[in-house]
């Protein structure tokens, strides 16, 4: 088989290891083929650069490290959301989507992921700029950090040009082991999983962030195509689109179906494998979104109901 040939195949068979083993949680081999076919790959790279390029799975952890990061002016805003602290506030708020709308829509429920909120920029398809949410229109470049998480693919199987936002988080495993080697070396330990992921997301060195196994997970499209007519029709797009979607997320029609669901994430939030700190809920169709608007600094259609703050059992 010619060179060319077998790098592409390389490619594409460990694109598809990653989108089994990353986004669905489901690996079809045994990590071990997962390396040796990463390790050919870097060999034959190494052997032909001219083969090798920016959107291979072995360009996840990038060169020297930053001497600063770049800023970057999010072409959309990235805003912030109101919160509801109670069944009461939340049945106040969806009252008042369908007062303003006329009639009850269909709402998304999905969970509220503690981590950092970044922004993806695809080009045809390819990875060319992450970013953090800043103060929501400016933010920082960290393209090199982001590239190196795994469930973050550097090339969708569609030639798509959009932005994608979503949470980069570090799992409770990860975490756990962080501070361990931190406790084991004398160093300060992260307080918890979002401090552990933001703080690996600010280094300048990429393989620093590559070495703290963080995650993520997309949570909505912007596009000025009309890709999708809704929330939930996006979410199982960027799935299909080999990018790590929760699939905890569900669609309601009532305050009771959404306050049901929230009430199922009270209890199981200890054994989720993340830590979340609230559910996010939003109104489905992009159509009613666009009728109800922003305030100044939120949308109206959405809004994260917050758990309250777990009592810290002080041994
Ligand atoms: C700030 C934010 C955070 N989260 N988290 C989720 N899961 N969805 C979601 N949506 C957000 O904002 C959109 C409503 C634009």
């Amino acid at each position: 088989m010619e060179m060319a040939e077998r790098v592409e195949a390389l490619r594409q068979k460990l694109n598809q290891y990653g989108y089994e083993y990353y986004v669905l949680d489901r690996p079809s081999v045994p990590d071990a083929e997962y390396d040796r076919l990463m390790n050919e790959l870097i060999e034959i790279e190494t052997d032909y650069p001219e083969l090798r390029s920016p959107d291979s799975p072995t360009q996840r952890v990038g060169g020297a490290p930053l001497d600063a990061f770049v800023k970057v002016t999010h072409d959309t805003p990235m805003l912030s959301l109101g919160n509801v602290f109670s069944k009461e506030e939340l049945v106040e708020w969806v009252g008042r989507i369908e007062k303003d709308l006329g009639y009850s829509p269909l709402f998304v429920a999905e969970l509220k992921f503690d981590g950092l909120a970044v922004s993806l920029k695809y080009e045809a398809g390819r990875l060319v700029r992450g970013a953090t949410r800043g103060d929501g229109t400016t933010g920082e470049d960290i393209t090199q950090n982001l590239k190196t998480i795994r469930a973050i693919p550097l090339r969708l199987n569609e030639d798509v040009t959009f932005e994608v936002r979503g949470e980069a988080y570090m799992p409770k495993r990860s975490f756990e082991h962080l501070n361990d080697e931190r406790e084991r070396l004398g160093e300060p330990l992260f307080a918890n999983p979002r401090n552990a992921a933001a703080g690996s997301l600010r280094q300048l060195d990429s393989k620093i962030a590559a070495a703290r196994n963080l995650a993520f997970f997309a949570y909505g499209l912007v596009s000025t195509d009309d890709l999708v007519a809704s929330h939930d029709e996006s979410l199982a797009y960027l799935g299909r689109l080999g990018i790590a979607v929760s699939q905890e997320y569900t669609t309601c029609q009532t305050a009771d179906e959404l306050w049901d669901y929230i009430e199922t994430y009270v209890t199981r939030r200890s054994e989720l494998p993340y830590e979340i700190d609230g559910i996010v809920i939003k109104v489905a169709a992009y159509e009613e979104q666009e009728q109800l608007g922003f305030t100044a600094k939120s949308p109206r259609w959405a809004v994260a109901y917050k758990f309250p703050a777990e009592e810290v059992v002080t041994t």
